[in-house]
């Protein structure tokens, strides 16, 4: 058997064991494990041992893990909050020494934060006790003192003086209502790559440097790691998932998080065209109870932003008639927003033609709608050759250098290769990790039903499932390939759904990881194991617990995930068209000239040449947010 590779290094998900009784010797082959190469490792005794882990790496957000909420109930949470309040009060201790009762307060508070960002709380663990014990004025002051030290990146600063003149009039507009201390709603309206984001930036950095409180969120976590500070709206204001139970967010009007929300000057919410009406009135509720005003948004200082030209909200089995019916622009809070637009497109400014082509793309004006074939520029189309494997182009187009087997991450990080249907995403992922030069690492998932008494579905077959935003059973990767996070994990240290990363090194039961895309961009990560199960709101008819890393390969993604980002290079594949509305012109936004633009596509047959494509469009939230 000469020349057969071997197989790759395969890991399963160990077994739980209480981390309270993690004995020295675990500890010790924790160290071994983390230390040593992967070949003289065993599996690792218990998960929650990852927490030592954390220690002994010295990683900020241990807490996490003591409370292990990235998917295991640790049967006795007193005596995890005992062993390790020693480290965990280490820094206030050192703040306020001989101050028992306040540093327990504190110490209390800081872990309840990581665990609210989450939506859990100590009373998730049984641990209530603590909050009840803790001062709500040391809490209080925590959350503001936090929001008021958060840092102010130098790249923000320089965002204020490089404004144009529409980001420019919109900038002083608001930071003037901000030394007012007036409130408003405004709506940040452009289309992709004019400078929305750029802008955020901007207030975000002046409104700091009066010393002032800024709450930066997203729609989506990915927006949201595009700010400082950002988080996502969802976990930010506790806004309910299951809409239809309560539109009330879960936000105490005593609240340390009430108290903060009250001091904060300026409230950003990016990518509010693709929330639903619904959440953006729970915020509207939440700000008239907390600050006794029946006013707009409480009488708040408030910065929608977003392109309705974009991807619309997500809803998964449902037309794109009741899409246009949940979007921001069909609630009565829309005509009460002051509206600037931006529409010079500084992403592709070196590139005027391509600009005008998208603009007129989004505002759908290259199509009717009875026939929504659109004409692409030909030199950015490349049709499918017949009998010709399209990976092998996608890969020589995108990623040349993977031929050559030496290039350098950053390709991973300015350019992608998109395509509507993850499906599409999956087979050229696994078609170019095999490319990719290394050992390959294989993970293998622990999956089970959640409502098969009867033992009717065989393992083996729910490990053939993988619906949207789970990952594969058997999970490849190489040192250097790139994933993408499938879940939020940690929104407030850049771990959110969305972020892409370079897998650096193996653990059993922790991939280390670097980002490369955001705020956060270098910093070193852990990425867990946690239980996936997929969404409630995609109906899966199949109700299944994966136990994996919640990543994937990212040398492909889908359309909706690289919205909100700037590419160098982007090949657009199409084997089928694009499904929903804005998928195309989000696709072909994302560069900066139409240079660096290939769109394969397989063709239909009714495309009369080689350069139509179908794009799915809706007049209807086109023309009620005032774009035609
Ligand atoms: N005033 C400016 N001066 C220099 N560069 C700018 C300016 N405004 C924006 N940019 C740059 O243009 C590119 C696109 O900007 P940005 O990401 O803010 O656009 P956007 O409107 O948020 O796009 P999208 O809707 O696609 O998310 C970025 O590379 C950004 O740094």
């Amino acid at each position: 058997m000469s020349g057969a590779s071997p197989p790759p290094p395969t890991f399963f998900p160990c077994s739980y064991s209480d981390s309270s009784t993690c004995s020295d010797n675990e500890l010790s082959c924790v160290r071994t494990c983390l230390l040593s190469s992967n070949k003289s490792c065993g599996i690792y005794p218990g998960y929650p041992c990852a927490l030592e882990k954390f220690i002994l790496f010295n990683h900020d957000k241990c807490i996490r893990l003591v409370f292990d909420i990235y998917g295991c109930q640790p049967s006795n949470p007193s005596a995890l909050w005992e062993k390790y309040y020693a480290s965990l009060s280490e820094d206030f201790n050192r703040q306020f020494p001989g101050l028992d009762s306040k540093v327990k307060h504190l110490t209390a508070r800081s872990v309840e934060q990581y665990l609210e960002e989450m939506g859990k709380s100590l009373k998730t663990f049984g641990l209530e006790h603590l909050n009840e014990e803790q001062d709500a004025e040391v809490a209080r002051t925590k959350d503001i003192i936090d929001a008021l030290d958060a840092p102010i990146p130098e790249h923000c600063i320089s965002c204020r003086d490089k404004l144009n003149k529409a980001q420019q009039e919109a900038f002083n507009s608001i930071i003037d209502h901000v030394k007012q201390g007036k409130g408003g709603a405004f709506f940040i309206d452009g289309p992709g790559g004019t400078g929305k984001t750029f802008l955020y930036n901007a207030l975000y950095a002046e409104v700091r440097l009066m010393g002032k409180i800024v709450l930066a969120t997203a729609t989506s976590g990915i927006a949201a790691a595009n700010i400082p500070s950002g988080r996502t709206a969802h976990s930010r204001f506790k806004i309910p998932i299951d809409i239809e139970a309560s539109l009330a967010c879960d936000v105490p009007k005593q609240g340390s998080l009430a108290a903060l929300i009250q001091e904060t000057a300026l409230i950003i919410w990016d990518e509010a065209s693709m929330a639903r009406k619904e959440n953006v009135e729970s915020l509207d509720l939440l700000l008239r109870d907390l600050c006794n005003a029946d006013l707009l948004f409480g009488g708040k200082l408030i910065v929608f932003g977003g392109d309705f030209r974009q991807v619309l909200p997500v809803l998964p089995r449902k037309t794109q008639r009741e899409a246009v019916a949940v979007s921001l622009v069909s609630s009565a809070l829309w005509a009460r927003m002051t509206r600037f637009r931006l529409t010079e497109n500084i992403r592709a400014r070196e590139d005027p033609a391509f600009s005008a082509f998208l603009l007129a793309l989004g505002n759908g004006e290259l199509q009717t709608i009875d026939n929504n074939l659109v004409h692409l520029p030909s030199e950015v189309v490349k049709p499918l050759e017949e009998g010709k494997d399209p990976i092998t182009d996608l890969t020589a187009l995108t990623f040349p250098e993977l031929d050559l087997q030496a290039f350098d991450s950053d390709i991973f990080t300015t350019r992608a290769i998109l395509t509507p249907m993850n499906a599409d995403v999956d087979s050229i992922n696994t078609n170019l990790i095999q490319k990719f030069p290394g050992q390959p690492v294989l993970y293998k998932s622990f999956d089970t039903m959640l409502d098969d008494n009867c033992n009717i579905y065989p393992t083996e077959f729910i490990n053939t499932l993988c619906p949207g935003g789970m990952s594969p059973h058997e999970l490849i990767l190489k040192k250097g390939s790139p994933v993408i996070l499938l879940r939020n994990v940690l929104p407030s240290s850049g771990l959110c759904n969305g972020t892409r990363l370079i897998c650096q090194e193996f653990f059993p039961n922790l991939v280390q990881c670097v980002i490369i895309t955001g705020h956060h961009k270098g910093k070193h990560v852990f990425i867990p194991r946690v239980n996936l199960r997929p969404a409630a709101s995609s109906k899966y008819p199949i109700l299944f617990q994966r136990k994996q890393f919640p990543l994937k390969l990212s040398f492909a993604m889908t359309i909706n995930k690289s919205q909100g980002q700037t590419l160098s290079q982007v090949a657009i594949y199409l084997p089928r068209p694009c499904f929903s509305h804005g998928q195309l012109y989000v696709a072909l936004s994302r560069a900066r000239q139409s240079a660096h633009v290939t769109v394969i596509s397989a063709g239909t047959p009714q495309q009369q040449t080689e350069t139509q494509v179908e794009n799915v469009l809706s007049y209807d939230v086109l023309r009620l947010a005032g774009i035609i």
